[in-house]
Order: C-alpha cells, then sequence, then structure tokens
C-alpha cells in the first residue's frame, strides 16, 4: 500500500486504504474500515465521516465511474488505482455530499493522488474541476424510468434492478433501489439472559447514548433497541458484560415471531454469528435447550465465543455440520431455519455485497435453502413451529422456495400460518401470509419471514 499523504484529512486516508483494500485484495468494505478505523485511531466524527467515504464511494462506484469516463474520456480500468479511488472520493463528496466545500473536496483528492506518485494528480485535479461545473447535470441526464437506467443511476448491477423491478413492481423497485445508498440504521437487542431492556437504555443515556424503543410497523419489539447515529458497541461496557448485541430490528423479529417457550427445545439451523441463537436461548431461559447447526468451522468457533460472551452456553449446543442432513436428535418443539441467501436485503451495511452477488448463484441457493427447510421441517414435532428466515429479496429464495415445500411431499402434514393478517403493511405481494421486509419502507432489513406449523 503506496504511502498516504499527511496533509490529506484521516478519514479520507482511512477511506482510500478502504477502497484500495475492497479493490486490490477483495476485502469486506465493512470489515476493512473496522480494521482501519481503529488501526488510525479515528474519533467518532471522523470515524462517521470516513464511513460515509469509504461505503459511499463502493455503493456508488457504477455511477461514479459513469460520471468519471465521461469527463476523463477514458475508461476507468486504465486509470492509475490511486487516481481510480482519489476520483472516486472525490466525485462522491462533489454529487453527493451536502456540507463538503467543493475546493476541499477537490484539493483533498488531488493530495490523495500525489501519494500515489507520478502526475496522476494533474488529471485528479482537471477532471474533479469540470464535476465542479458539469457533473450535477450528467448525473441529472440519468433517470430510474427502466430498470437498465435505474441500475446506472443508483449503482447496482443490471440483473438486480430487474429482479427488483418484476418482484416488487416499478415504484418500489425504484424506492429500494434509491435508498440503498444510504446508511443503515443502528439497531442493538438488549441479552435479556444479562439485563433488562429499560436498565440499559438507561445505562447507555447515562454515557450519553440515546436511543429509542424498537417497533416495527406498530409492533413492539421489547428487547430491541435504535440508537441515533453511529454507536461503538465493542467499545461500550455492554459489550463485555453480554448486555447487548447488534442486531436489526428484522433480525429481532424472527425469534420474536418463532417465540418459543421457556424451557423449550430448539433447533436453530444455519447459526452462526449467531444473532438469533442467542435470542432463542434468551427465550427458552435456562430450563430449555438450542441445538445450534453451523457448517463453517471458524463461523461455529466464533459463534461459541459470542454464546459464553452473552452467558448463554449453558443453554446453547454448538455443531460444525451440515443443516440439510437429516437429524437423530429430534423431534424439536421449535426450529429456526435461517440458511445462506443472496442477502440483497443488508446492501446498506454491506457495501461491496452488490458487486459479489451473482444472480447464477440464486438458484443454487434456493435448492440449497429447500434441502435446508426440509431437514429442519423433519425434525420438527408435531404441532411444532418452523421459521423460514433470509435477509433478501429474492422471490425464488422466499417466496418460491416456502411454496416448492408446501408442494411437495416433505410438506404434507404442515400449514403456512398467516404472518400477514396482523401485520398487512408487511405482506409479501407474493404470498400474502408471509412477510418481506423493505429497507425503503421499514427502515430495517430486507427480511423475508415465513411461519409453519406442523400439523401431523
Ligand atoms: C444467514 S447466515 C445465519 C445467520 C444467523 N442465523 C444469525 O442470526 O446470526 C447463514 C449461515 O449458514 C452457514 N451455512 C451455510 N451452509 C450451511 C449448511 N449447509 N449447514 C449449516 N450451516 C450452513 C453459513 O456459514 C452462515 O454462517
Amino acid at each position: 500500500m503506496p504511502p498516504v499523504a499527511s496533509a490529506v484529512s484521516p478519514a479520507r486516508r482511512v477511506a482510500a486504504t478502504v477502497l484500495r483494500r475492497v479493490e486490490e485484495d477483495g476485502a469486506y468494505a465493512d470489515r476493512a474500515l473496522a480494521g482501519e478505523a481503529v488501526r488510525a485511531r479515528l474519533e467518532p466524527r471522523e470515524y462517521a465521516f470516513a464511513t460515509a467515504l469509504a461505503f459511499g464511494a463502493v455503493q456508488r462506484r457504477r455511477t461514479l465511474d459513469h460520471v468519471i469516463e465521461r469527463l476523463a474520456r477514458r475508461p476507468v480500468e486504465q486509470l492509475d488505482p490511486a487516481v481510480r479511488d482519489a476520483l472516486r472520493l472525490g466525485l462522491l463528496q462533489l454529487l453527493f455530499f451536502d456540507g463538503v466545500a467543493p475546493h476541499a473536496a477537490v484539493d483533498q483528492s488531488v493530495e490523495l493522488a500525489k501519494a500515489g506518485g507520478g502526475h496522476g494528480f494533474k488529471l485528479v485535479n482537471a477532471v474533479l474541476r469540470r464535476a465542479v461545473r458539469e457533473g450535477p447535470k450528467l448525473l441529472s441526464g440519468l433517470n430510474d424510468r427502466r430498470p437498465r437506467g435505474a441500475a446506472l443511476l443508483h449503482s447496482v448491477p443490471d440483473w438486480l434492478a430487474r429482479l427488483w423491478w418484476n418482484a416488487l413492481g416499478p415504484d418500489d423497485a425504484r424506492a429500494l433501489l434509491a435508498h440503498v445508498n444510504g446508511p443503515a440504521e443502528t439497531a442493538l437487542r438488549v441479552n435479556t439472559l444479562v439485563a433488562e431492556p429499560a436498565a440499559v437504555a438507561a445505562e447507555l443515556a447515562e454515557r450519553g447514548i440515546v436511543t429509542r424503543p424498537a417497533a416495527l410497523a406498530g409492533e413492539e419489539l421489547p428487547a430491541g433497541l435504535v440508537v441515533d447515529g453511529a454507536f461503538d458497541l465493542r467499545g461500550d461496557p455492554s459489550f463485555a458484560s453480554g448486555a447487548l448485541v447488534a442486531q436489526s430490528r428484522a433480525a429481532t423479529l424472527a425469534a420474536q415471531l418463532l417465540a418459543p417457550a421457556p424451557g423449550m427445545r430448539v433447533l436453530d439451523l444455519c447459526a452462526a454469528p449467531g444473532g438469533k441463537t442467542t435470542h432463542l436461548a434468551a427465550l427458552v431461559e435456562a430450563g430449555g435447550a438450542v441445538t445450534a447447526v453451523e457448517r463453517h468451522p471458524g463461523r461455529a468457533q466464533a459463534l461459541r465465543e459470542t454464546c459464553a460472551r452473552l452467558r448463554a452456553d449453558a443453554i446453547v449446543t454448538v455443531e460444525t455440520g451440515d443443516a440439510a442432513q437429516p437429524r437423530a436428535d429430534g423431534p424439536f418443539d421449535a426450529v429456526l431455519v435461517d440458511p445462506p441467501c443472496s442477502g440483497l436485503g443488508t446492501l446498506q451495511g454491506r457495501p461491496d455485497l452488490r458487486w459479489r452477488a451473482r444472480e447464477e448463484a440464486i438458484g443454487e441457493l434456493a435448492e440449497l435453502q429447500f434441502q435446508i427447510l426440509a431437514a429442519g421441517a423433519a425434525a420438527l414435532r408435531v404441532s411444532g413451529e418452523l421459521l423460514y428466515v433470509t435477509c433478501t429479496i429474492s422471490p425464488s429464495e422466499n417466496e418460491r422456495v416456502v411454496q416448492r415445500f408446501l408442494g411437495e411431499r416433505a410438506g404434507a402434514g404442515f400449514e403456512l400460518l398467516d404472518l400477514g393478517a396482523a401485520r398487512p403493511q408487511l405482506r409479501s405481494r407474493i404470498e400474502p401470509r408471509t412477510l418481506q421486509l423493505l429497507p425503503h419502507r421499514d427502515g430495517t432489513d430486507g427480511f423475508f419471514l415465513a411461519h409453519l406449523r406442523r400439523t401431523a
């Protein structure tokens, strides 16, 4: 990594390093940012700015590169990496940020490019000065009337705009695409095995962290809290004490809907990193048991550590294994199936995911999801309940998997409970008894939830 000029603000230096790691090393932007911010000892305000810069430049890459190519009159691939990253960061500030003076955006990007060596800084200077004059017009020339234009304007691959157009209709698809370049909500869940939500909120308030009770479409999430602005959970005493977990409101709804009673035996298929596992543990309490299955050994180990931190290790047994395999330890009172998915409901918090996700992978994922759902269902006792959940907005992985299950032999003896009846605002358009949360409408991740009961 080349040295980055000290004339550049710490937040921009961190953002530039993150961009380079994402592009050159295939790093995950969120993880790279967390590491670089600690290394650079960023203050909270600088951290927030570095996040907006790094996430924004990765998310809006397609739109930024379109403008760069128009103004520089050459393909982005022909640019030196330091020049490319300085241009992306500079343009992002000029075109999408309020409150950054244009001369600061230009000068700081020029300094970033100088640190890359050579004369590339001259191109950065020329392109960004042109962008001050011509950039807004270039941008306003784009429109989202059709999926192709929407993909360019909102910076996603064409296939994703098409997928959402077909799944949600043009209005919701446009609103969703416009929304996914913004910051994700900061949401937490109080671990009721060790603390009470009101007491934790009061302690946070004493440390100057303002939270509000969490709800979703009018439904209270008693263990949830929402923080206004950024919050460094790992640096807060509630992390070490196990009182808090970072968890979106959508994810908190999952275990709340399954609602296993104290003392129940629960099977949690595809469990790491364990947000829902530890929520299930808090619901079944000390007299209950959760068997948490995770295929990836490293993630299973991290899950064990999370359970220990949250004082749930006496309730949870972590098994490293394949959740699609039949089980010999049933029947269980309740089953959560949270299989791997395309993750398209989480684009705000995972900036590079839209560039990693592959349309071709969706069919394979749907097959695996079906196998894991069928294995979970087979392990359920009669009158036991199963919740199928994904963090994606992708009918093939959501409604179609559940419909296929109900239509095949594996699904005989199961009924689909009507989650939509009490929550009409959250209903899926395709299968109204299931829920499809939408980030632009609900302010949280785009989860899908289906609730099944075994009848025979
Ligand atoms: C969506 S995540 C689960 C999130 C988790 N339930 C939570 O609330 O934190 C899916 C997980 O399934 C794991 N996985 C993928 N294929 C699997 C399989 N065949 N069996 C078990 N786990 C699997 C992945 O490693 C990943 O950790």
